[in-house]
Formats: C-alpha cells, sequence, structure tokens
C-alpha cells in the first residue's frame, strides 16, 4: 500500500519534474528498497517545498512539540523539539517517513523489526566512551525522550532508539538521533558497523539485524552466576572491586578476626583459585572493565565453583579467568605456582580422598588451582558443610602427642581406633611416597598454602612441616 503510494507520488512528481520514468526504473529491488530509494529522494521534499515543490507532510500531527520544516533535514530535525511529547500519545511514524530521513542520519541502522533505531562506535577508551554517553543524557533528559545505552568491552557503545510507550519509531526518535550526531566527541574510532551510506545508483537502505541488547550469553551468565552465588553465598563478594571481608549468611567466624573463614576460600576459588595469581577479578560492571569480560570472568569462574562444588565437571576443572581483562592486585598475593611433586602429592591425597564422598573439599585442593578435587563433594563455602581443610601434621604424629595445627571447624565424629589408618613406623615410611596422615579434622579455611604446601600461618608461626618435607603435609579431605 506505502509503497503504490509512493510510487504513485513519484511517477506524478517526476512527470511534473520531467524525469521520465525511461530514465530511473528500479533494478528489480526488494520492496523495502523501492520503498528507501523513494522515500529517500523524499528526504529532500523540504528542499523541494524551498524549490516551489509543496508536498504534503507525511508525518502525523502532534508528532513533537516544535516542529521545524518537514524535519526532512538533519538540521529540521536538530531543530525540532520532544518537548516531553513522548509517551503513549505519540503517533508512530509511518515506515515511509522514516526512511525518507534515514539518509539524514547515515550512522544510524533501522532494525529488521523496523522498531528501532541504532548507531555503534567504539570509543577512543572507555572515558571517551562514558563521557559521549553522559553527554547523550545531557540531550535525552530536557527532550524527555530517551535512548538505550550499551557500553560493552569497556568502549563499545551502541546506542538504541526506539518509543517503549508505543512500541515503535516516533519522529522524536530521529530527533534525538539527529542531535545526538551533533555530540562531538573527542575521538571516536569507526563505528562498529560498516558506515551505511545512502547509494544513489541503486538501494538505499538495507534494513539491518537490531542487535541484541544482552551483549552475549557470557554476561547474561555471568550475571545470572553472579546472582545466584551472592544470594546463596554472601550478600556481596566485593566491595570496590575487591572481595569483601565482611561476614557472609551463615558463615562462622571461627578465628575470631573478624573475617568469615569461608569467604577467603569463595575468593580463592572466584579468583581462578591459584596461588600464583592470587587476585579478585573486579565486580561485574565496573567501568574499568567490560561487562562481557566480567561476564566472562564471573561465568567462568562461578561456574567452576559450582561446578567444583557439586562435581558437575570433571575435577580439578579450573575457572576460566579473561587472562587481558584487568585484575586487582590482591595484597593476600601468593607465592609460586605448585610443584610437580606437590600435584602429586595431592594427586595421592585425592585417590584416597576420593573414597569417601561425604569428606569436604580440602583447602590445599581449592589453593592449588587446576589440582584435583575430590567428586561429588558439598559446596565447600556452604555454611553447612564442614569447612574446607587441610591437615598440616608434624613429623612426630605418629607418638600421637602433637595437638593438630588447626582449631576444628566442626567436630567429625571421632572414628574408631580400628578405622584409623596406622601411620607406619618412621622407618618403613622413609621409603615409600608421602601418604596421607590421619583422617582429616575439618579445619579453618583461613589457611593457606605457600608455594611449599604449608599452611603460610604455620609456617609463619614457626609451627608445622618444615618447607621442603613433604611427609609432614597432606591435603587432607
Ligand atoms: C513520562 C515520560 O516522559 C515517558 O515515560 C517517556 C520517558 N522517556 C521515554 N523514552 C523512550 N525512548 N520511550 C518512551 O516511551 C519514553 N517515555
Amino acid at each position: 500500500m506505502l509503497c503504490r503510494s509512493f510510487l504513485r507520488l513519484w511517477s506524478q512528481t517526476a512527470a511534473f519534474t520531467g524525469f521520465s520514468q525511461s530514465s530511473w526504473r528500479p533494478r528489480q529491488l526488494p520492496p523495502i528498497q523501492q520503498i528507501a530509494r523513494v522515500g529517500a529522494l523524499g528526504a529532500r521534499s523540504s528542499s523541494w517545498s524551498r524549490r516551489g515543490m509543496s508536498t504534503a507532510s507525511d508525518l502525523p500531527e502532534n508528532s513533537v512539540a516544535v516542529l521545524v520544516g518537514n524535519a526532512g533535514t538533519a538540521s529540521e530535525l536538530r531543530a525540532c523539539s520532544t518537548g516531553g511529547c513522548c509517551g503513549k500519545d505519540t503517533p508512530l511514524l509511518p515506515l515511509g517517513a522514516v526512511l525518507a530521513r534515514l539518509p539524514e542520519l547515515p550512522l544510524w541502522r533501522l532494525s529488521e523489526d523496523q522498531k528501532v533505531i541504532s548507531r555503534s562506535f567504539v570509543a577512543k577508551n572507555c572515558q571517551v566512551a562514558i563521557q559521549f554517553i553522559n553527554d547523550v543524557s545531557v540531550i535525552a533528559e530536557p527532550e524527555g525522550h530517551h535512548p538505550d545505552l550499551h557500553l560493552t568491552s569497556w568502549r563499545n557503545v551502541q546506542i538504541d532508539l526506539t518509543t517503549h510507550a508505543i512500541g515503535g519509531l516516533s519522529l522524536p526518535d530521529l530527533v534525538l538521533a539527529a542531535k545526538i550526531d551533533a555530540i562531538k566527541s573527542k575521538v571516536l574510532k569507526l563505528p562498529l558497523l560498516p558506515q551505511a551510506g545512502f547509494d544513489e545508483k541503486s538501494v538505499a537502505l538495507k534494513a539491518l539485524p537490531r542487535t541484541s541488547s544482552v551483549a552475549n550469553l557470557d554476561e547474561a551468565r555471568g550475571e545470572h552466576f553472579a546472582k545466584r552465588f551472592a544470594e546463596r553465598f554472601s550478600e556481596r563478594l566485593f566491595e570496590d572491586g575487591r572481595p569483601t571481608t565482611r561476614r557472609g549468611q551463615g558463615s562462622d567466624d571461627e578465628d575470631g578476626d573478624g573475617k568469615p573463614l569461608q569467604r577467603d576460600a569463595e575468593v580463592m576459588i572466584l579468583s581462578g583459585g591459584s596461588p600464583s595469581r592470587g587476585r579478585a577479578s573486579s565486580r561485574p560492571g565496573t567501568p574499568g572493565l567490560s561487562n562481557t569480560a566480567v561476564g566472562k570472568m564471573c561465568a567462568g569462574a562461578i561456574a567452576a565453583a559450582f561446578d567444583h562444588a557439586f562435581g558437575e565437571t570433571s575435577p580439578g576443572h579450573s575457572a576460566e579467568v579473561d587472562e587481558d581483562a584487568d585484575e586487582i592486585e590482591d595484597d593476600d598475593e601468593m607465592e609460586g605456582q605448585p610443584s610437580a611433586a606437590e600435584l602429586a602429592l595431592l594427586a595421592e591425597a585425592e585417590s584416597q580422598e576420593g573414597q569417601d564422598p561425604n569428606l569436604s573439599m580440602s583447602l590445599m585442593s581449592i589453593c592449588v588451582a587446576r589440582s584435583p578435587s575430590p567428586k561429588k563433594v558439598r559446596a565447600p563455602m556452604s555454611p553447612h558443610a564442614e569447612s574446607p581443610s587441610i591437615i598440616a601434621l608434624t613429623d612426630d604424629e605418629g607418638e600421637g602427642k602433637e595437638e593438630p595445627l588447626w582449631t576444628s571447624h566442626k567436630p567429625l565424629p571421632k572414628p574408631s581406633r580400628s578405622s584409623r589408618p596406622r601411620t607406619p613406623p618412621r622407618s618403613a615410611r622413609k621409603a615409600q611416597k608421602p601418604v596421607l596422615l590421619g583422617i582429616p579434622e575439618p579445619l579453618s579455611a583461613r589457611a593457606r598454602c605457600d608455594s611449599n604446601g604449608a599452611p603460610l600461618s604455620a609456617r609463619l608461626s614457626g609451627r608445622g612441616p618444615r618447607p621442603g618435607n613433604r611427609r609432614g603435609m597432606a591435603g587432607g579431605a
């Protein structure tokens, strides 16, 4: 219908201007492009009106508060004012009227559903991107008409314009687009998408697929996991981008230092659990990081935490953390990667640990990234499970005199003497590989492992196994 009326208008105009049909015969173009072609030529209707050509306005009544000319050019659009005329009474703009004006807005693209126009670009850096977004808000607020604004990968900006109240495009959208194009930004890189210039010779504009508002699955996944994690284990994992030590729901503060014991284990997992990196990723949405990047970090780290805790993936599944995303140096930076012997020790411990699925995961298996972890363990950070535990036993454990270094987080049932594996006599032990000594007691999650696998605090206090002494150390379950 629209196409026919435009073509009729066009043929009347062409007859009048002597621009005969024969000189302009559109190649067999799909309907939208024919309309676009005719419409785009119609965009000059206001200049035609200046040449004494009169064309009826293609705009519905009461489209904007202040209408300049026929709002047919970018400058006329910029001179218009929505003036708060934006709500359920705002008239939809006919598609032809939209297409007639899009050539005046070459940086904008029409969505496939023809309800949104979008503009995307890569800014010089995050600051320029956010400055531009702020400049847009300065324009939008007085107009009473607001774009959807997306910042991804810290500097990719996408602006979507549509009139939500009527579910489509209205003249305020085009007015705001023209005003946004007038923002002088310091340095904009090329638009993300190729420029859709108006091609005089053939097709005017192609309707391009509308970009989804959620940048990508990782972002949604990151937000989803971050939310689930925060709900389940703590109100907030981060404060100002740094891991919080605030009390989480239900986590106990056993050693009275005001810090919940389990929090560290959570942060260790979230940051990929690697002592050598010891860093926490910053909070989703931190300006310095793109949501996508953080989404990836959150998705990877938190998914790993859940999988790890609930055994959905193979043991040792380590969190994917976006390598080149900014990371926050954690003052608990740990030293050194675990040695091969350490990992062997862990594998040894693991093989024995895995026999009893009810045992909580050992902190050692959390401390050492990519360490094999017992399958089907309960959520290590859950307030209801025994805390992750690690056993540091001195050499004279055999005599049974030495108290375990760490107070029990939650008393486990005392194993019967018979079920307790006897430590082989020292002489026999020399020949053996490091073995798991004693039944693990749930211990404070506070213990951290250094590159020798000894809990740092034990090492610092001069107790616990001597560095390099493998026998005294077991990744307890
Ligand atoms: C009351 C207020 O003016 C209306 O809700 C406005 C606000 N800004 C708006 N902006 C956009 N893009 N669409 C709307 O429908 C809309 N409505």
